[in-house]
Formats: structure tokens, C-alpha cells, sequence
């Protein structure tokens, strides 16, 4: 059985998840007090600060939950629809518990406050937070409880650049041009703010095409930062800590040394030289945004993007699938009969912090599940992870060691029903492995190690 209180006890945990509270609630303008998500207010900056986004009240289930976006080191972004707006969010969803073990509180704090008081339009905006909990199954064991933190985002629908250039091969230049233009204008916004962000990777688009900069996690106020900063949030000034992700990291921080404005090339003059650049020769950096954007590459894996498909295949149970960017043919969601036989939160365990242990940094976890091995005379308990690495590998959940590290080809991957998924190993030493999925996701575990072969 998976629980998390009884790892450590309730008390430990209610301790933790107080002075999670604690580290992030600050005085908030209510919800009746507040409509103004979409405004342009400056947020008052004095000792009661006053969050433009505003601290809701609100629960998850007040929204129709659709598909994953994507899983971070220590949060899920999921596509939610308000029940009684109808507005669509990318609402980031993290555990509370997770994030003090983690010791990540100061972090999460800092992105609330920096992407509060961030009004650009190639920056995520964000529209409301809330605290909710969560009932969670595991097994029919009793009920789990998540304490989350979620923060609702402006929903990026094109989904990743990464993903564009996949699909289209490469881009020409003149789409280079206008993604880089984006990138830079929002990046010279946000240094005039004083912020380093750290962790440029995930730019994510528009659904007209537009660059849009999120995850401010790993952002570096500096000194003369326009942002307001309170106390307790993150501050690794001295410290010069590893901050990002390891594969895009600036070449000064390579060297030990703090991070700089100078990334994308701005000089001591700041970004003049670098937008008068002959490469950007032509881009009108006044009326940016009223270009238009390069056409999106659909996911040709995806039958049908429209948004009246999207919102018929709401469904709350797809928000414990991790199997992101899977091929089930239909719209990147999981059918109704499949989502019914899904775990609320089947995989709640990937935030769980002893499985972490098993990553690198930036690895994020995309499937998990406990599963049987299935061996000549017996069968045996084990967490099966999948990772964006992409890796496989499974762990002995009582000893926390690694018990094999699948190596997969094309084809290797065979379902002989919805509970048992077996892999064929054929690099040495060649085998074969059976694994029952008692939560019957043999063919998610497929589709979404498929989706890795195929990248
Ligand atoms: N506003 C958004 N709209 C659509 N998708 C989003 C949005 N924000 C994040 N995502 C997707 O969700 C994924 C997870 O985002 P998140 O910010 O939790 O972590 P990350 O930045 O990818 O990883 P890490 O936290 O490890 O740095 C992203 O890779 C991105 O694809």
C-alpha cells in the first residue's frame, strides 16, 4: 500500500504541510474583493502585499480537468475548464508535501509572487491560485490525502516550440526569425524587471503561435529588481547554487559563477545591438505580436484538435494519467471506458519524493505505477517508472534500489490484455518481461513508450 501519512506519520506531515502554509500564504485580496485577473493593476507594494492574481476559494472539483500538459520536477500542469466560466486554465497542480520535503517552498512562493506582478505578452499569465485536497485510491487501499497548491495559468494550447520543430523537421529561417524575435522581446522585458529567469526550455505557444515564457521557478531577482520579493522567498545570491536544467544551462554558470543578463546575447547596451542585429533585419519590435505567427504542425498522432472535441472529452480521472502524448487515436485523451478504469490519481506516487531519487535533474516522470513483474515462480512488486529521458526502469519499492533498466527498440512492446504489458529486451543480455498493471494501463504504458520511440 502507497500512503503518505503512514510513511511518516500524520503529525509529521500536517507540521510540514503548516509551514508549507506559512512560507506561502501572504495577505491576499479575496475573490469577492477582486475580478481583475485580466488587468493591469500594479500590485500594492508595501508590508500587507496585495496579489493581483487573487487567492481563491476554489476546489478542482470546480473544474472539468482534461489532459496533461506536462509533469515538472515537482508539479503536473494539467488543461482545466471552470465549471461555471467555461474559461480554460493550465492549472499547475503541486503537492504541498512533495515541495517541503523538497525544501522547494521558497521556489514556489517566488514564481507565485514574480509571475503576479509580470504583465508582457510572451509571459504566462497567472489568472488565480487556490489550496485544495484531494482524495485519493490506491489499490482500493483507504483514502490518501494530497494538500496541493495550484496555480491557474494562461492555458498555452500550441504546446511546446520543441514540439514544432520535431514535427516540422526543421523551421525555415524566416520562422526561426519571428520565434527568436518573440523570445528576445520577452526576455528584454523580463530582465527590465531585474529577473534572470534560469530555466529558458520550455517555450510554450499560443494556439495562434505565439511564444509564450513560463515556469518562473528557477528565476534570480536582482538586486534592483522592479519585483517586489518578501522575505522567505528564494535567494541563492551568495550561494551561486545550480539553478535550471543541466542541458540548458548558460555558459557562466558552467563556470560557478552567478548567471547574467548576458544569455541571449545582450550586450552592455542591452538589447539594442542584438535586436538591430542583421539577422532580425525587418522585424518590427514595436508591433511584434501583430505579426503572424508560423502555422502550428498538429500532432499528427492527434485526429481531431478542435476545441468543442477537447471539452467533450473532459474527464476528472485523467488527471492521475501521466501518460502524456500518448497515441490512443483519440485527441490525446484516454476514452471514457479508459478513464473509468484509471485510478483517481492512479499516479500520485510520481510526486512522491523517494522515487526522485531515480532522476536526474530535469528528468521528469512521465508513467509510474506499481505493477507485478511476472517471473517463472513468482511474481514480484515493483514500481515501473518512465521517464522523459526516456528511460524504463524498475525499482524494489521496499529496498529503494533499482531492480533493471529495460533497453527497448522498435517494436518491442506486446499487450495481451488490459492488465499485462510484456517487453522484449533485445539488446543484451536479450529477455523478455511481463508486468501486470493492476490498474489495467497495459496499453497506456504502451502507447506512452511508443510516443517515446517515436520522437
Ligand atoms: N501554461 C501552460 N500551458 C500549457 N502547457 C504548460 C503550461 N505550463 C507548463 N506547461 C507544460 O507542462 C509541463 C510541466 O511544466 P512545469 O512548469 O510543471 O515543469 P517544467 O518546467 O517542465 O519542469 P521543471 O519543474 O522540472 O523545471 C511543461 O513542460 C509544459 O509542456
Amino acid at each position: 500500500m502507497l500512503t503518505l501519512v503512514g510513511e511518516e506519520g500524520g503529525g509529521t506531515i500536517n507540521k510540514m504541510e503548516n509551514e508549507f502554509d506559512s512560507k506561502l500564504r501572504i495577505q491576499s485580496n479575496s475573490s469577492s474583493s477582486s475580478n481583475n485577473s485580466n488587468s493591469n493593476c500594479n500590485p500594492q507594494r508595501s508590508k500587507s502585499f496585495v496579489f493581483r492574481a487573487p487567492q481563491e476559494n476554489f476546489s478542482i472539483q470546480d473544474f472539468e480537468l482534461g489532459k496533461i500538459y506536462g509533469v515538472g520536477s515537482y508539479s503536473k500542469v494539467v488543461r482545466a475548464k471552470k465549471k461555471d466560466t467555461g474559461m480554460v486554465y493550465a492549472m499547475k497542480i503541486m503537492d504541498k508535501k512533495f515541495i517541503t520535503k523538497e525544501n522547494k517552498t521558497a521556489y514556489v512562493k517566488l514564481e507565485r509572487i514574480v509571475l503576479d506582478q509580470l504583465d508582457h505578452p510572451g509571459v504566462v499569465q497567472l489568472f488565480f491560485t487556490f489550496q485544495d485536497t484531494f482524495s485519493l485510491w490506491q489499490f482500493d487501499d483507504p483514502v490518501l490525502t494530497l494538500n496541493s497548491e495550484d496555480m491557474a495559468l494562461e492555458s498555452c494550447e500550441g504546446g511546446e516550440l520543441f514540439d514544432q520543430i520535431t514535427r516540422k523537421g526543421r523551421l525555415s529561417e524566416d520562422d526561426a526569425r519571428f520565434y527568436a524575435a518573440e523570445v528576445v522581446d520577452a526576455l528584454e522585458y523580463i530582465h527590465s524587471m531585474g529577473l534572470i529567469h534560469r530555466d529558458i526550455k520550455n517555450l510554450l505557444l499560443t494556439e495562434d503561435g505565439h511564444i509564450k515564457i513560463a515556469d518562473f521557478g528557477s528565476v534570480k531577482p536582482m538586486q534592483d529588481s522592479r519585483i517586489t520579493v518578501l522575505p522567505n522567498a528564494a535567494s541563492d545570491d551568495k550561494a551561486c547554487t545550480f539553478v535550471g536544467t543541466a542541458a540548458y544551462v548558460p555558459p557562466e554558470v558552467l563556470n560557478s559563477s552567478p548567471a547574467t543578463f548576458g544569455r541571449p546575447g545582450a550586450g552592455p547596451d542591452g538589447y539594442a545591438s542584438l535586436k538591430s542585429h542583421p539577422f532580425f533585419k525587418g522585424i518590427d519590435w514595436t508591433n511584434l505580436r501583430a505579426g503572424t505567427p508560423p502555422k502550428l504542425a498538429l500532432d499528427p498522432r492527434v485526429q481531431s484538435t478542435s476545441s468543442e472535441d477537447q471539452e467533450s472529452s473532459w474527464n476528472p480521472s485523467h488527471v492521475g494519467d501521466t501518460s502524456v502524448n500518448t497515441n490512443d487515436g483519440n485527441g490525446g485523451y484516454a476514452s471514457a471506458s479508459e478513464a473509468g478504469s484509471i485510478t483517481r490519481l492512479a499516479s500520485i506516487d510520481s510526486f512522491d519524493s523517494k522515487w526522485q531519487q531515480f532522476l536526474e535533474p530535469g528528468e521528469s516522470v512521465l508513467m509510474i505505477s506499481m505493477v507485478k513483474k511476472l517471473q517463472k515462480l513468482t511474481n514480484k512488486k515493483v514500481q515501473l517508472i518512465l521517464t522523459n529521458k526516456p528511460k524504463l526502469i524498475y525499482v524494489d519499492p521496499a529496498k529503494l534500489v533499482v531492480k533493471g533498466n529495460i533497453i527497448w527498440r522498435h517494436d518491442p512492446l506486446l499487450v495481451r490484455s488490459r492488465t499485462f504489458l510484456t517487453i522484449a529486451q533485445f539488446r543484451k543480455p536479450k529477455k523478455v518481461m511481463s508486468f501486470e498493471d493492476a490498474k489495467q494501463r497495459a496499453l497506456q504504458w504502451k502507447k506512452a513508450i511508443e510516443a517515446l520511440q517515436n520522437r
